[in-house]
């Protein structure tokens, strides 16, 4: 039986895929497994039997990942399930940048007693007369998962578009479109793009990355959007930019008490992955992960272990073991079961940074003395026995 706790509202038909070993509980505390959203876990102290967190969506920097590794809770992401949301949102707020949406709405609206509005509405137009995409550069600074479908979209739409990831996975070149121009500075973004969003996770490295200096490279009247994270703006940098008429229009998906009443902040409340398709994608593939996780031992798309997968045990008995990434583990590990005279049918180790995973099917029993064996190994965080 596996205990999980839920800190948002996470969809239904993800839960759903939850087997009757299952059971929701009413404390964090007492779970095995938690599956999140966007809610802040730095502050929450873990339960000793919490082994796993999934983050149904895709930025962590509200899980405390170097902790949990540290205390052998696995922490998940849900890569690309929700990228086609944020997509389709980035479009929309390139749109509302270029062309007075808003304005014109609002206009409608206060007009509405008028019984002349539809005669009016052709004089006041000109009020809100905008430009288009098309032909205009767009810089996309991050391309994984959204920063992709973003410049994919730009493109067709026919913008010039401009991509700079200098960590650019094999995954994403083979999605990019062959018409993105590679940047190979971010600076070029800045000097050359009439847009600008930035899809990047919210890292020590990117935090604060559009600042004042970097603000100064752009081109006059800039449109920068920010579907990403609040953090990776320096709110101070933007707003006077946004006051200077340097920066026409800040998109951003992140209100906060400095930019939100802002002229020329477009400000919407984290709705990027607020559809019923993202949030069913997230939920299916959080669950997914948990419950792979706390069955079989399986790990993919981890943050903070390596991906490791053996499948399903099937008449063998599985042990794994998170460790740190140290010389000799193995050898104490495989040292502690050949003292029990256990033989290992199967094993895989992996390691991501400064810790690893090791998961060993035998094809005996498991008795309770050799967990207490490997647990007291130096370096070994967190023992497990699947029988
Ligand atoms: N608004 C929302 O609701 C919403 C939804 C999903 C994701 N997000 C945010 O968007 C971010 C990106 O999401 P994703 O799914 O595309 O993630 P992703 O991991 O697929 O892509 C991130 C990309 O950024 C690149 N990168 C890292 N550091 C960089 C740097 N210094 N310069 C340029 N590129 C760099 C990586 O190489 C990677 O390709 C997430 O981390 C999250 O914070 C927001
Ligand atoms: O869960 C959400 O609504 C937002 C998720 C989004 O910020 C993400 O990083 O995936």
């Amino acid at each position: 039986m596996y205990k999980y706790y839920c800190f948002n509202a996470i969809a239904e038909c993800g839960l759903a895929n939850l087997s009757e070993d299952f059971v929701p509980v009413s404390d964090a505390k007492d779970a095995d497994g938690i599956l999140v959203r966007s809610a802040a876990l730095h502050e929450l102290e873990f339960g000793k039997n919490l082994k796993v967190i999934a983050r149904a969506g895709a930025g962590v920097n509200n899980i405390p990942l170097d902790r949990c590794a540290e205390e052998g809770i696995v922490v998940f992401n849900t890569p690309g399930a929700n990228a086609n949301g944020v997509k389709e949102l980035v479009i929309a707020g390139m749109l509302l940048a270029s062309r007075d949406i808003l304005g014109g709405i609002n206009w409608v609206q206060e007009n509405e007693e008028d019984g002349n509005i539809a005669k009016d509405a052709e004089k006041a137009k000109k009020a809100f007369a905008g430009c288009e995409l098309e032909g205009k550069k767009l810089g996309v600074i991050g391309l994984g998962a959204i920063g992709v479908l973003v410049a994919n979209a730009a493109q067709h739409l026919g913008m010039d578009v401009y991509g700079y990831d200098p960590y650019l996975s094999v995954e994403s070149a083979w999605k990019i479109s062959r018409g993105i121009h590679h940047a190979r500075t971010v600076d070029e973004i800045y000097s050359e793009c009439d847009y600008i969003t930035i899809h990047v996770p919210a890292l020590d490295s990117t935090k604060g990355m559009i600042d004042a200096d970097a603000i100064s490279l752009m081109k006059d009247g800039v449109v920068v959007l920010n579907f990403a994270r609040d953090v990776l703006v320096n709110s101070e940098a933007v707003v006077d930019g946004l006051v200077s008429g340097k920066i026409k229009h800040y998109v951003t998906d992140f209100p906060t008490p400095e930019i939100a009443g802002v002229k020329g902040a477009i400000v919407i409340p984290h709705l990027g992955a607020s559809t019923a398709e993202a949030e069913e994608n997230c939920a299916k593939m959080a669950v997914k992960e948990m419950r792979n996780y706390l069955e079989y031992g399986n790990i993919k798309n981890s943050v903070n272990y390596p991906n490791c997968d053996m499948g399903y045990p099937g008449d063998n008995k599985r042990i794994t073991l998170l460790h740190h990434n140290i010389p000799n583990m193995i050898g104490q590990i495989t040292g502690v079961l050949a003292k029990d005279n256990m033989n290992i049918a199967d094993m895989s180790n992996k390691s991501k940074g400064s810790y690893a995973y090791t998961m060993i099917d035998v094809d005996s029993d498991i008795p309770e003395s050799v967990k207490k064996d490997l647990e007291a190994i130096d370096g070994i965080l967190r023992v497990r026995i699947l029988n």
